[in-house]
């Protein structure tokens, strides 16, 4: 890792690692337990997820219920995407609000469980993601991405490319949210 530093959302942490290039191509550590620890990621990981989006795809904004909460690493091997955290625990100062960050090869986001998550891609794009806790379908749960309410600056709203389940994710004030501050 070559850096660390806690956002305006302060529970979000955005890594920068380093990226080794040579005539071959390039070599990264995506995540290593004791320098993510010491930098304050105070999770283990129990499965790695990979989405390949076509440019101007949204993703999002997905949670998992509690007991199934996850946190997630979150990282592009290839193109670019702007990537969306949204504070979701009832009680947080934060409530409804949102960091966006763009990620490219060499940034990491950590978001904590609490978060809903989402990203549009800028270009073709491999996303790929530790989480803490496995895929439960019981409490996978989705908000309204371009939810008024939410404020969120999509690079290319007009162009969004969203999945079935996507289109029709009820806004965060109807969502079924059984995260309070503090986690
Ligand atoms: C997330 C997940 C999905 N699936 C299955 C369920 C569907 O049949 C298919 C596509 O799922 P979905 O449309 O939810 O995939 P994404 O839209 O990429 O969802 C993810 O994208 C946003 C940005 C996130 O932050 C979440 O981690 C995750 O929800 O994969 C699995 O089998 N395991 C999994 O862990």
């Amino acid at each position: 890792m070559a850096g660390a530093r806690r956002l305006e959302i302060p529970d979000l942490i955005l890594f920068e690692y380093k990226i080794f290039e040579d005539e071959r191509g390039f070599f990264a550590e995506l995540w290593k337990r004791g320098e993510y620890l010491a930098a304050g990621l105070p999770y283990d990981f129990v499965q790695v997820n990979l989405s390949y989006s076509r440019p101007y795809v949204v993703r999002g904004l997905h949670y998992q219920l509690k007991p199934s909460e996850q946190g997630k690493l979150v990282t592009v091997v290839r193109g670019r995407v702007y990537d969306v955290a949204v504070d979701i625990r009832r009680g947080s100062p934060w409530f409804g609000k949102h960091v966006a960050v763009e990620l490219a090869p060499g940034r990491a986001l950590w978001i904590p469980p609490g978060f809903a998550h989402g990203f549009q891609a800028l270009e073709e794009t491999l996303f790929l993601y530790l989480v803490t806790k496995e895929f439960d379908p019981q409490r996978d749960r989705c908000a309204k991405w371009d939810d008024p309410a939410l404020g969120i600056r999509w690079p290319a709203p007009e162009k969004a490319i969203l999945s079935q389940k996507d289109r029709s994710c009820p806004p965060l004030a109807e969502a079924e949210n059984n995260f309070e501050y503090p986690i």
